[in-house]
C-alpha cells in the first residue's frame, strides 16, 4: 500500500471508529487504538501537508482563535416552535392541523425538545462547510471552527444518496455526566463552575478560540432541515428524512415515533415525562410535528413560527442542589 493509500485508508477508518464511539456510542477499538491511528495520520501530514483537506480528522482542532464571529444570513430562516403546556392547547392544536387540511385523521412525528443550542450545519458535497447558531432565526454566527471540534458531527456524510446542498438543523447540548465531569475538573483547578448544561454547551460555542471549545464535551442531535439541492433528493415524511441522516452517518436521537392521533401524543409525552429525569440528558418537552411534508406545506406558518409543529413543554424542573 503507497503512503497516499494509507493516508486515505486513515481518514475512512477514523471517521468510521468516531461514528461507532461517538454517534452508535458502540466505540470498536479501545483509545489507545485510536489514538495510534491518530497519530500515525497526524505524522503523514506533517510530511504530506498538501495532502490535508477541510475533511481531514486533524482539521477539527482548528487553527488560531478569531477576533470575532462573521454573521451568517439563514436562507430558510431557523424558526421557533409554538409552546404548548396545557392538554387542552394539544387538542386545539391536532383540531387546527386537521381542519386547516380537510382531513379526519393527521400523522404527527413526536420526538425529544433537547434543550441545548440550536445549530445549521451546512454541507456541500458531503463536505461540512459552515455551521451557524440560530442567532434571531434570520441570521446567527459563523461558529464553523467551533463546531468541528464536536466528534458527533461527521465532517464528511457517507452513503450513496448525498445531495449537493444540505443544512442540517439540530441541537448541541451536553450529557449530564459529561457535564457533571466539566464541572468537577473546573472545581478542582479552582474555575468557574457553569450552572447548567444548556449554558456549558452555549459558553463553549461562544469561544473564539476553538482549542477551548475542543476541551469541551459537546454533543449533537440532528431533528430538522434548512437548504437542500436537490429537493428531489426529500422524502415525503420528517420520520423518513431522521432515518436519512441516520445512513449519512448523522446522530438522531432514537427516542421518536409517528403518532397518530391525541391520545398516541398524550401517551408519547406522558411515558417521556415519566423518564425525563432517568435521561442522560436535559430535556424541556417533546415536540410533535406534522409528518408529511405535503401537509406541512400546506399548513405552512403564521409569523415566525410553523403551524404544522408544537412543542409541549414539562413543568420547570425543581433546581437541583448539586
Ligand atoms: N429543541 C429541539 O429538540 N427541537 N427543536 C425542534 C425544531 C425547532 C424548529 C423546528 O423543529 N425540533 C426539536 N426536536
Amino acid at each position: 500500500m503507497s503512503l497516499a493509500d494509507r493516508y486515505a485508508f486513515l481518514q475512512s477508518e477514523l471517521a468510521r471508529l468516531e461514528h461507532a464511539y461517538y454517534v452508535l456510542d458502540n466505540p470498536i477499538v479501545p483509545d489507545s487504538e485510536y489514538d495510534h491511528l491518530y497519530r500515525e495520520l497526524l505524522d503523514i501530514e506533517l510530511a504530506h501537508p498538501q495532502w490535508i483537506t477541510p475533511a481531514s480528522l486533524s482539521q477539527r482542532v482548528g487553527g488560531s482563535a478569531l477576533k470575532e464571529f462573521n454573521s451568517v444570513t439563514h436562507v430558510v430562516p431557523m424558526l421557533s416552535l409554538n409552546n404548548a403546556f396545557e392538554e387542552t392547547e394539544l387538542i386545539a392544536f391536532d383540531r387546527r392541523c386537521r381542519e386547516g387540511l380537510r382531513i379526519s385523521q393527521v400523522d404527527y412525528a413526536g420526538e425529544l425538545k433537547f434543550d441545548g443550542l440550536a445549530i445549521s450545519l451546512r454541507y456541500e458535497g458531503g463536505i461540512l462547510v459552515r455551521a451557524a447558531t440560530r442567532g434571531d432565526g434570520a441570521s446567527g454566527e459563523d461558529v464553523t471552527a467551533n463546531i468541528k471540534t464536536i466528534h458527533a458531527i461527521p465532517l464528511k456524510l457517507i452513503g450513496e444518496n448525498i445531495p449537493e446542498v444540505l443544512e442540517v438543523r439540530g441541537e448541541v447540548f451536553m450529557y449530564l455526566k459529561d457535564f457533571q465531569k466539566m464541572n468537577q475538573q473546573a472545581a478542582a483547578r479552582g474555575e468557574k463552575e457553569f450552572a447548567n448544561p444548556r449554558n456549558a454547551a452555549a459558553g463553549s460555542l461562544r469561544q473564539l478560540d476553538s482549542k477551548i471549545t475542543a476541551k469541551r464535551p459537546l454533543s449533537f442531535f440532528a431533528y430538522g432541515l434548512g437548504a437542500l439541492e436537490p429537493v428531489s433528493w426529500l422524502p415525503s415524511t420528517h420520520e423518513q428524512l431522521l432515518n436519512a441522516y441516520v445512513k449519512l452517518g448523522l446522530p438522531v436521537c432514537t427516542e421518536r415515533r409517528v403518532l397518530k392521533s391525541v391520545e398516541e401524543i398524550l401517551s408519547f409525552y406522558n411515558e417521556i415525562g415519566a423518564k425525563r429525569d432517568a435521561l442522560p440528558y436535559d430535556i424541556d418537552g417533546v415536540v410533535y410535528k406534522v409528518n408529511s411534508f405535503a401537509e406541512q406545506t400546506q399548513l405552512g406558518f403564521v409569523s415566525r413560527a410553523p403551524r404544522f409543529a408544537l412543542a409541549h413543554k414539562f413543568p420547570a424542573q425543581e433546581a437541583l442542589t448539586i
